[in-house]
């Protein structure tokens, strides 16, 4: 295969006949309304590159998740059941699986049609799912029965399924993106000026004290991209964000580099990040930190940064006790960007279903504003775009434990088309120069990898 120009982190052929991995894999049964879910697990032994699983060629959901603190990467592939986040009964019968999915942004707006292929809220168990954990990569093949079946159909059917998702040409990606041809950005740079300063006119009149507008940069490229590539590309970022990728059936790709966590729980330990108020970083460390003190003594960003700590601390006042603040206003240093960051542990009450806490949270002023009703109308008003999954909530939940993040530093992807989008919170002292500034150098975990990098000089308006 080498001579198409294509690299490989495995062996074509896995090193076990489907035999063999149906003798020695696992089977276990989970009772779903009045049928059963049939999961086998086996043991893979052999290498599997999971950014190239995403170039299976069948149309499909597709997963990939690696949290922001953990190397541990899950890919799942297809759909058994698909559910929504008001499913709760049914989510609950699941919960000895990882469901991924979330919740789209609730802006009601997709005229475009931008979205379509992903519903406002789901959760997903996939057909197929790898897990890559501490050296050891585990398969699962899952299938519905109406409970009586024989085990020799069982694996028949496990067959199948390994047919279908498993074909030959498992996990390659190719060595390099497709050079970017045409970007366009929407609002153009005049038209974001206007947005901003009519909001910054709203809060003024005291319609609201924060608004997080945001805008999409659209890259054409010379041809579609391969998006385990994309995805390996992303990852190598050296920072801790949580890299995700959604694919819905028709082929668009939610991707993402968040270093958001929404909400992540294990039993009725919950943790939820608050962050807000942005500096670019600095080659010069003495630079680096400086602004970094700045932000952290800045008026206008720690307002900004208490509308969303403030919240998240009441929010979670209501839904869980010994509420405690575990970081406070700190800096979190990205490759592109720093932001203040506080973090907040505490203990979910047992009535309270974990999805029930994510909906509630969801969005936070981090990506909405404060008030949230009044923020998510000016979000209407002035935005002309759907931001669907973009600044939506991301994750997976599997019963005991579930993690999710706010979709930023995110793109839709589509053939040969890449969406960039980003957005900053707008406060009373917020100037539409800087507020652009700082959406640019969001976007530069994407632009970077198109050689766009938003020149570090360009952006001295960003303080
Ligand atoms: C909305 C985005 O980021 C959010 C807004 C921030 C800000 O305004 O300072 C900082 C981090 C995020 O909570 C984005 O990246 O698109």
């Amino acid at each position: 295969m080498s001579d198409l120009g294509y690299f490989s982190a495995r062996q074509i052929a896995p090193s076990q006949s489907l035999k063999q991995l149906l003798a020695t894999g696992e089977w276990s049964f989970h009772q779903l309304d009045g049928s059963v879910i049939a999961n086998l697990k086996v043991l893979w032994q052999g290498s599997i590159d999971p950014f190239g699983l995403l170039n299976f060629s069948r149309p499909c959901w597709k997963f990939f998740w690696r949290s922001k603190d953990s190397q541990d990467i899950f890919v799942g592939l297809g759909s058994l059941v698909k559910l929504g986040a008001a499913d709760r009964a049914r989510l609950e019968q699941l919960r000895d699986f990882r469901l991924f999915g979330g919740l789209q942004f609730p802006d009601g707006q997709d005229q475009e049609g931008l979205w379509d292929g992903f519903d406002d809220s789901f959760f997903i168990l996939p057909e197929v799912e790898w897990t890559f954990s501490e050296g050891e990569t585990f398969l699962n093949l899952r299938l519905s029965t109406d409970g009586t079946i024989s085990e020799e159909d069982l694996g028949q059917r496990a067959a199948v399924i390994y047919r279908n998702y498993i074909p030959a040409n498992l996990g390659r990606t190719m060595p390099s993106l497709p050079p970017m041809v045409r970007s366009t950005n929407q609002p153009s740079k005049h038209g974001w000026h206007q947005m901003i300063s009519q909001a910054v006119d709203e809060i003024k009149q005291g319609l609201y004290q924060k608004v997080v507008l945001s805008r999409f940069k659209e890259l054409q490229l010379a041809h579609d991209l391969d998006l385990g590539t994309l995805m390996t590309k992303l990852a190598a970022i050296e920072e801790r964000s949580y890299v995700f990728a959604f694919v819905e059936p028709g082929g668009k790709a939610f991707v993402g580099r968040s270093p958001e966590r929404l909400l992540a729980w294990q039993g009725t330990k919950v943790q939820v990040d608050a962050i807000a108020g942005t500096r670019k970083r600095f080659t010069s460390l003495t630079a680096d930190l400086e602004h970094g003190q700045d932000l952290q003594g800045s008026d206008k960003d720690l307002d900004e940064h208490r509308f969303v700590s403030d919240y998240v601390e009441q929010l979670l006042k209501s839904f869980c006790d010994d509420v405690v603040q575990k970081e406070r206003e700190q800096i979190l240093r990205l490759k592109h960007v720093q932001h203040m960051r506080s973090q907040y542990l505490a203990r979910r009450r047992d009535e309270v279903h974990p999805l029930e806490l994510l909906s509630a949270l969801h969005p936070t002023p981090a990506v909405g504003g404060a008030p949230r009703e009044e923020a998510r109308q000016s979000i209407a008003n002035h935005e002309t775009f759907g931001r669907g999954l973009f600044a939506g909530a991301l994750g997976y939940c599997a019963g005991e434990a579930g993690d999710f993040a706010i979709g930023i530093r995110s793109a839709l992807v589509e053939n040969s088309l890449v969406t960039i989008f980003a957005g900053a919170g707008i406060v009373e002292l917020s100037t539409p120069d800087a507020e652009w500034q700082e959406t640019e150098i969001k976007m530069n975990n994407f632009l970077d990898l198109f050689g766009m990098t938003v020149d570090q000089d360009e952006t001295s308006q960003l303080h």
